[in-house]
């Protein structure tokens, strides 16, 4: 069933991307992305500028206390808020105006299966990510609500659904009628909740049986994409949407939209950290 629809931007999104001159941060919410450890920082820092470029009113890296000063001589706009343990991250989660959360980008595996409990005890949106989506593979997604946005790789994909990944597989061989749009829903329905399969064609699929399609080919091609960190910034981006209200599936249309035309904006020789700063050009060019 190939019925998915082209991703564009409607009206509609692109008034619920404006900001009102009567709004304060707090009405564009708090985006938590979780840290890993010391050397490993980078990708959550990544992701928490995409999600404050994308209009979040405030922005926090949860960091260890390890990596605390690591953080710190890299982030000025962006906050630190120190979370060890799961139980400090339950607690950190009893401010209510923490809107959304993102997990896995070089979080590590195993923080990651000590972490993803809480996270999605939590029931906030949650954008889940990298290793957070390697963990999930063995954890099962008996926790995972519908306000979750899984965001995988292609390698990251076949890890989670692996018999539905190697229906893919099979098509390409066969013929058989199964795409990336067909695995794309089936991995929706099975998880429960917004699935978006990355790639030069993306596709996002919902539980619910909604799926859209978004091709970086032709005219809108982003082949500088394919490089280390753009997949940080996009679930940095989604998280900064869902933060501000966006429901997960237009969360992660919208956030893969922008992504590709930051992209576009920047051209040959993008690198992740160029992707964030490039946001402010395509909501100029979008009348935003
Ligand atoms: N600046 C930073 O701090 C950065 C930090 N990062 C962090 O590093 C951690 C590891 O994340 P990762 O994605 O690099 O590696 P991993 O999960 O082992 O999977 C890779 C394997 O999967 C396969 N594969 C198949 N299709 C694929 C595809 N389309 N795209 C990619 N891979 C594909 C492929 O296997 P192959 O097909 O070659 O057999 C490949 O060997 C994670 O925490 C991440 O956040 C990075 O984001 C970089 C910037
Ligand atoms: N050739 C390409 N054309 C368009 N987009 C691409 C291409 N290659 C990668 N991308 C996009 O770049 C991002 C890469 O994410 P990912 O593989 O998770 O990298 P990383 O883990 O290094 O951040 C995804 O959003 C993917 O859709």
């Amino acid at each position: 069933m190939n019925d998915a629809q082209l991703l564009t931007l409607t009206p509609e999104i692109k008034d619920q991307l404006r900001k009102s001159s009567q709004d304060h941060k707090f009405t564009h919410g708090h985006a938590l992305i979780l840290c890993g450890p010391t050397g490993h920082t980078g990708a959550a820092r990544l992701a928490a500028r995409g999600a404050l470029r994308v209009g979040a009113g405030l922005v926090s890296v949860a960091t260890p206390h390890e990596a605390l000063a690591e953080n710190a001589a890299h982030l000025t706009a962006i906050m630190l808020t120190e979370v060890d343990t799961p139980e400090a991250l339950t607690a950190t989660l009893m401010d209510a105006r923490i809107t959304a959360l993102c997990v896995g980008p070089a979080f590590g595996i195993a923080r990651a299966g000590a972490f993803l409990p809480a996270v999605l005890a939590a029931n906030r949106p949650t954008v889940i990510d990298a290793d957070a989506l390697t963990t999930l593979a063995s954890l099962g997604f008996d926790a995972v609500h519908p306000a979750c946005v899984l965001t995988p790789h292609a390698g990251e994909f076949k890890r989670l659904f692996p018999d539905i990944a190697a229906n893919i597989d099979a098509a390409a061989i066969t013929g058989a009628p199964h795409s990336k749009i067909d695995a794309t829903r089936a991995a929706a329905k099975r998880a429960g909740c917004t699935v978006l399969l990355k790639g030069a064609e993306t596709v996002i699929a919902s539980a619910d049986g909604r799926a859209v399609t978004h091709g970086a080919v032709g005219g809108r091609a982003a082949p500088w994409l394919a490089t280390a960190g753009a997949g940080d910034v996009l679930a940095g981006m989604i998280a900064g949407l869902l933060a501000r209200g966006f429901t997960p599936q237009d969360a992660a249309q919208t956030g893969a939209y922008l992504h590709v035309e930051a992209a576009r904006v920047v051209g040959a020789g993008l690198i992740a950290e160029d992707l964030p700063d490039a946001v402010p050009h395509v909501f100029r060019a979008l009348g935003l």
